[in-house]
Order: structure tokens, then sequence, then C-alpha cells
């Protein structure tokens, strides 16, 4: 299942991966031999009524030219098509693996309990935002909140991990559309560390009601999402504040986003390096969209988490040649799901995305990078493993962490 158009049009850019991914998976004679893996695209449109509806098609009508039962579910991308599908695909014995769903309801093994992903939940920007908050001894923060559940179960998770490391959240406020209200009683609180917890066009709202409540500047530390636009601050046309306003409200902030393509040179699980896979996907991508920048193509932020996913399936198919046989199955043998969830549970490799390895709630986890915003430019400031509790810090003036952000007296900041 793979959206090319919607909320959330990943399916652009991750239909390719994955079509690269089967590719290779299909020329290795030591993966599923005896096997060609077939792989029928659908666009769900991120609607979770057309997703389901073409899971009914495909579990029943066979009007999409199938003539058997499939055998895993590769996708959905959007977070609210996989809460429809996931909660359903069990009942069918389906195992579900997306590459492109964030909320942390999916983390739910009652609710989904045949549902995998390789793109790691919302929450785990959270160990993240607590180890910095540790780092410059900040004891007293807020969350601002765009209630929308991706967002309300993140502080949820965030407000856990504050308790259990003696952060004290002084106040959380949620708002729908217009933040104001919300940033005013900030303001009245006297916060100075704020994580903010919307989608981009709110973000804006928020950044221009805090320059219009002078609620911003250098004793102000906002935590923010890492992966809007790198512009999105300067699209002003739907608030009412200017570019040079915004550039002022925003300048210094820090972000958290996943980090969705690895580091490392080595080559992966597919015989090639993460560098020439994307090398690859760009070419495609230009030609299957010449008018476009590679990068503003949807889901090319997560078209490694695609890549990795069909390979997760295709080796865990491949785990379970040795103990079941792929002929018999069939949507109400349980049995050979139970080998199908262990086979995925102890699925692990390097992929182009880093190490996959999945959960008891079938999340995969992944590093979080850093970043500030200084002149209208994000910089890469550090990187976080939550697993083994170490931060990389990526430009040498940080390492010693006093000089970070050439604050002149931090102790104004962890009132
Ligand atoms: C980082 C982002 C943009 C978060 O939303 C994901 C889509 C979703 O969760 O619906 C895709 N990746």
């Amino acid at each position: 299942m793979f959206p090319q158009t919607g909320e959330w049009a990943g399916g652009e850019a991750c239909l390719p991966a994955a079509l690269k991914a089967l590719n290779g998976v299909n020329q290795r004679v030591d993966v599923l031999p005896g096997y060609y893996l077939n792989l029928s695209a659908y666009d769900t449109r991120c609607s979770p009524g057309l997703g389901t509806t073409i899971l009914y098609e495909l579990l029943y009508n066979k009007t999409f030219g199938i003539n058997s039962s499939i055998l895993m579910l590769l996708g959905p991308a959007c977070s609210p098509v996989s809460t429809a599908v996931g909660e359903a695909a069990k009942m069918w014995n389906l195992i579900v693996l997306s590459y492109g769903s964030s909320s942390p309801a999916l983390s739910n093994r009652v609710r989904f309990a045949t549902f995998f992903r390789t793109h790691p939940p919302a929450t785990l920007h959270n160990p993240t935002r607590i180890k910095f908050f540790q780092l410059f001894n900040w004891k007293r923060i807020a969350i601002l909140i765009q209630t929308e559940e991706v967002w309300q179960s993140t502080a949820e998770h965030l407000e856990q991990l504050a308790r259990e490391n003696n952060i004290h959240v002084a106040v959380r406020q949620l708002f729908d559309n217009d933040p104001s209200h919300a940033i005013s009683n900030l303001k009245k609180d006297d916060i100075r560390i704020i994580v903010g917890l919307f989608y981009e066009e709110k973000a804006r709202k928020v950044f221009c009601q805090a320059y219009q409540q002078n609620y911003f500047g250098e004793g102000y530390v906002w935590w923010t999402i890492g992966w809007y636009a790198d512009n999105w601050f300067l699209k002003v046309n739907d608030i009412d504040c200017t570019e040079e306003q915004m550039m002022k409200a925003v300048e210094g902030h820090f972000t958290t986003e996943i980090q969705m393509l690895t580091d490392s040179t080595q080559e992966t699980i597919s015989n090639i390096t993460p560098q020439s896979f994307v090398a690859d996907l760009n070419s495609s991508l230009r030609e299957l969209f010449p008018y476009k920048s590679v990068e503003s193509v949807g889901g090319y932020v997560e078209a490694p988490l695609a890549y990795d996913a069909t390979w997760a399936l295709a080796l865990a198919l491949n785990r379970s040649l040795n103990r079941t046989n792929l002929e018999k199955w069939s949507y109400d043998n349980s049995q050979m799901k139970n080998i199908m969830m262990e086979d995925m549970e102890n699925t692990q490799f390097f992929g182009v995305s880093g190490f996959v390895k999945f959960d008891k709630q079938g999340n995969r986890m992944s590093k979080i990078v850093v970043e500030q915003l200084r002149n209208g430019v994000y910089h890469r400031i550090a990187r976080f493993d939550a697993q083994t509790g170490i931060i990389e810090w990526l430009r040498k003036e940080e390492k010693d962490g006093k000089r970070c952000w050439n604050y002149k007296n931090t102790s104004s900041m962890d009132r």
C-alpha cells in the first residue's frame, strides 16, 4: 500500500525503493530459493476507508488478478490507514509491515497483533529530549500540543519519562487551531523550556504568536519536530507575521528527528552501500518525476525504510521456509501466522536505514538527530541512540557541552 496523493504521499518515492529491494531479493539465490516474490501495489491516497477497501478486495474479490492469498502486507504508510488496516489484518492472520507510520498508538500489541514497522514511533524522540534536559540541568519544562492523537500520545510518553527522570512538566497546553491562549499561559507561568508537538502548519502559527507576545529569544528554548520542510518558517502566506519576524521567533530552536538513512559506507544486506542506493533511487526518481527535485518527491526521506521493509519481509519469509511450507499459507492458518511472527521478531540485518531489528511491539528503533536553527540554517549538532544512551556530538565546539549555544548565563534557563 503506497499512497500517491493525500495528506502524506509517501508512496511516491517509497514504491520505487521497495521495487528496487524486491529486484535485489529476486536476484539472490540464497534468499527464498525457488521462489519469486511478486509485489502488487495499490494507492491508498492516505485514506483509511480506501485502505480498508483495498484490503477487503485483496482478501476476497481477487479482482486484482491475484489467484492466491497474499502472504504479507507491505504498508500502509500513513498512520490513520495503518490504524484501520493494521487492526483488521490480524483477523486474517496477515502480517503487516509499515514503512511510514509514526503513530505511537500502533505499538499496542492487543489492537495491532500482527503489525510491524521500520518507521519508529514518534515517541522515540522523547529519550533524546530528556537526555538534553539532563545535560543542561533543565528541570522545569512545558509541552505545547496540537490536539491530534499522534501528538497527544507522544506527550503522555514524554510526561512519563520526565517523571521518571525528576523533570517537572509544569504546564501542558493543548490547542486545536489557535495557539495564542496557550502561548499566553506559558508566558504567564514564565516557562523557559518548551517542547512543541504539532504539524508544520501549526508550527507557523505558534511561532508567529510567540513573536507577537514577545515570548522568544535567548531566554527561551524551543524543541520542535525536525521533519518539517527546511524553510517552513518562511512560508508566511498563512500567518500574520513577516519573514523577518519569523526569523527572529524561530532563531535558536532545536529539533529532533529519526535518522532514516545510515551514515555508514558499509555494504548492506543487499550487497550495495547506502550511498549507491541513494544514487540509484535519485536517478529513478528523476525519470519518474522530471519536474520535481528528488528531495520534494513524497516519502523521499522515508524511502530507505521502504527498501529495508521489503528486505525484512523477504528475510522473514526465508526463515519460515525451514519450518513451514509457504504453499500451505492461508488466512485461517494461525499456526503459520505464529511461525511468521516469530520469524519477523528474529529477523535482523544491516540495511540502508541502519541496523534493522523489531522489538516485542513490532517497532524498529533508530538513532535520533538533533539540529539547531542558526540564522535560518539547520545545523546537525548531535546524534543520540536511546538503546545505548550514547550521544555523539557532530561539531567539535560542542564537545565539552559548555559552549554549545554561547548563552551567557544558563542558570536563567533552568527555572
Ligand atoms: C516523519 C514522518 C513525516 C512522520 O509521519 C509519517 C506518516 C504518518 O505517521 O502518518 C511519515 N514520516
